[in-house]
């Protein structure tokens, strides 16, 4: 049986990193008895460990809760779970786009973030009607009243009936499901009788039913046996199960109108889905599809090569695996003169690009190289054709190219006034336009545009030490802008070490080629002979260290004395060569090629 439409309410929550929206989903589950407490693993909602360590909540999923109000109504209330990274502000509002309504939790302690601000306007510009939740109330630092004013202040929305809470003790949690019910509205439209309509809002792969499809239903019944169509794709499946997620996965004998659930039915793979398509039934389909959604873009790509060649084809399994699960990680082939054979990599961000490293160095016990990452540019050739560049080592000869353009973002910065100097300075070393400087509070609200590549490496983390870690960011891709580029190449030894080679503006490139060689110099081993490091445009060395000669003496300790120890030692060599790449006559340390990357100011 379908649940009318009135009885339905679908939310999301929309949050700052770490104001609590974990903590709450969680309560909410507890509260309506989703789990038993015996089952409830802190923070059910972030499945993968990765995430649970970093905190953070990548793959949007939903939970049905079934609650009895104060009336004595029984509602079922779907919490979209939503990610609170900038790198996946796409997933946030694909997820966004299939409710109605979204709890805006802030930190009662912190007040508005820059990504408050993000998220609850993605929630608005979706028609979202917005309960305001006040969380960590339970602080003694907490200030709810003086947050309640600058949500209306600074968002504009009203907080007259904001939610006070504590997620952590639970303190008015019971309040918030009648505030979902009361102050958010039933879906808006939803026809039992007419033709299959539904949302996908996501799919991942599982390992007993292959892939998992995550619908919104808009109108008609989805259920086992019918025959769907994506009409995007136009690609038919048989619907072999229906259901929903408590957040144990159930299944359901339909989905009606306004429900949110799952399907599977002999999917491949989660490549063959497309967030945001339109799935009706084959035999009578509805005759207008939802408005589609663009597929999220990688913009940061870089190449990731096995420390051990031998590892190649175990490194090519497991990014076909994370791929099955994560269609906006993209992968081919790429050979290196420095690393051999390895992959060009693209991912949403950084944190996209961390996450997955780390994924493939766990769970798949790969050691691994990464490159520079480097940011899609726009070649605009004399012949007239436009290439874009994913790889600074493919650049096509200088004098080909007419111009070359770069992705621009505009950024949001929050800050204690204190730092804004530090922030500024930031800022415009890394070539940044500011447009607006407001206050909120005693905060400062800066809004700046960037080139994309000068955020990519460090950007965040030195606007993390530079406040002290009070800073929060936001930003989103505007615009391509032509930029005089160049490609800067590092040589040790005399040769030229293509991994290291990066796109740079030609006023950055000097202090970076010098930062460049310092760091190298640092990080290459002394070896029997002189080592120069250089830095390069074109022709033009614009940088140069020396790594001295090794005196012969210092390897003395290998030679006489005892048998185990100099067998440890020989041991630990092993394994310190495993870690290095030979370039001509030179090992460089993997260490080198990360920490080189990272600029330092
Ligand atoms: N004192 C106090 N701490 C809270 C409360 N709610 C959450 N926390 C703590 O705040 C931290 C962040 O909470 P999460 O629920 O993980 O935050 P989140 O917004 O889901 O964070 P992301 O998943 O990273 O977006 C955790 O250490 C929680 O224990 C609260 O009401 N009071």
């Amino acid at each position: 049986m379908t649940t009318p439409l009135d009885h339905i309410r679908n939310f999301s929550i929309v949050a700052h990193i770490d104001h609590g929206k974990s903590t709450l989903a969680d309560r909410l589950i507890q509260l309506t008895g989703a789990l038993e407490e015996r089952d409830m693993k802190e923070q059910v909602l972030d499945s993968m460990d990765i995430e649970r360590e970093r905190g953070i909540t990548i793959k949007a999923q939903t939970v049905r809760l079934n609650y009895r109000a104060r009336n004595g109504e029984d509602y079922v209330l779907n919490l979209i779970d939503t990610p609170g990274h900038v790198d996946f502000a796409y997933e946030v509002s694909r997820s966004l786009a299939a409710c109605e309504g979204s709890l805006l939790v802030v930190d009662a302690s912190q007040g508005v973030e820059a990504q408050t601000l993000a998220n609850v306007y993605q929630a608005i510009d979706n028609n979202h009607e917005i309960v305001v939740v006040l969380n960590k109330v339970d602080l003694p630092a907490a200030e709810p009243e003086r947050i309640r004013e600058q949500v209306e202040e600074v968002i504009g929305l009203d907080a007259s009936n904001a939610v006070l809470i504590s997620a952590k003790t639970g303190q008015g949690v019971p309040d918030v499901l009648e505030a979902i019910v009361h102050q958010l509205p039933p879906p808006r439209e939803g026809d039992i009788n007419a033709p299959l309509k539904a949302m996908l809002v996501d799919s991942w792969y599982d390992a007993y039913l292959g892939v998992i499809v995550l619908v919104r239903i808009i109108d008609g019944v989805m259920k086992k046996g019918q025959t769907i169509r994506m009409m995007g794709t136009g690609a038919k499946y048989l619907v072999e199960r229906t259901g929903v997620f408590k957040p144990a996965r159930v299944n359901v004998d339909e989905l009606g109108p306004g429900e949110f659930g799952f399907f599977t039915g002999s999917i491949k793979e989660v490549a063959d889905t497309r967030v945001g398509d339109t799935i009706t039934e084959d035999r009578r389909p509805t005759q207008k599809a939802l408005p589609g959604f663009k597929p999220a873009q990688p913009v940061v790509f870089c190449g990731l090569f096995p420390v051990d060649a031998a590892d190649f084809e175990d490194l090519r399994a497991a990014v076909g695996k994370l791929r099955l699960n994560d269609a906006s990680f993209s992968y081919e082939m790429e050979t290196s003169a420095a690393l051999g054979f390895g992959f060009r990599c693209g991912f949403l961000g950084l944190l996209h690009l961390e996450i997955i490293q780390e994924r493939l160095e766990r769970e798949f016990n790969l050691d691994l190289i990464a490159t520079a990452p480097s940011v899609v540019y726009r070649m605009n050739l004399i012949d007239g054709t436009v290439k874009e560049l994913h790889n600074p080592a493919d650049m096509p000869d200088v004098v080909k190219i007419a111009s070359i353009e770069e992705p621009w973002i505009r950024a949001t910065i929050l800050t204690p006034d204190d730092y804004l100097g530090g922030i500024l300075k930031l800022c415009q070393d890394r070539r940044g336009i500011q447009a607006d400087l407001s206050y909120v509070g005693k905060r400062a609200m800066l809004t700046y545009d960037l080139p994309l590549n000068e955020v990519v490496f460090d950007f965040y983390d030195r606007l993390k030490s530079i406040s002290k870690g009070y800073a929060s960011f936001d930003y989103h891709l505007t615009d391509y802008r032509e930029g005089d580029l160049v490609k800067m190449s590092i040589l040790v030894n005399d040769e030229p070490v293509d991994a290291l080679s990066m796109l740079v503006h030609r006023s950055a490139a000097e202090k970076r080629g010098r930062a460049m060689c310092e760091k190298l110099k640092e990080l290459i081993p002394q070896h029997l002979f002189k080592i120069p490091i250089q830095a390069a445009i074109g022709g033009r060395i614009i940088a140069r260290e020396t790594v001295s000669a090794l005196r012969k003496d210092v390897t003395a300790k290998c030679y006489g004395g005892d048998v185990t120890r100099k067998r440890k030692l020989l041991d630990k060599q092993k394994e310190g060569k495993k870690r290095m790449r030979q370039f001509g006559k030179v090992d460089i340390p993997q260490e080198a090629f990360i920490q080189a990357l990272k600029m330092g100011d």
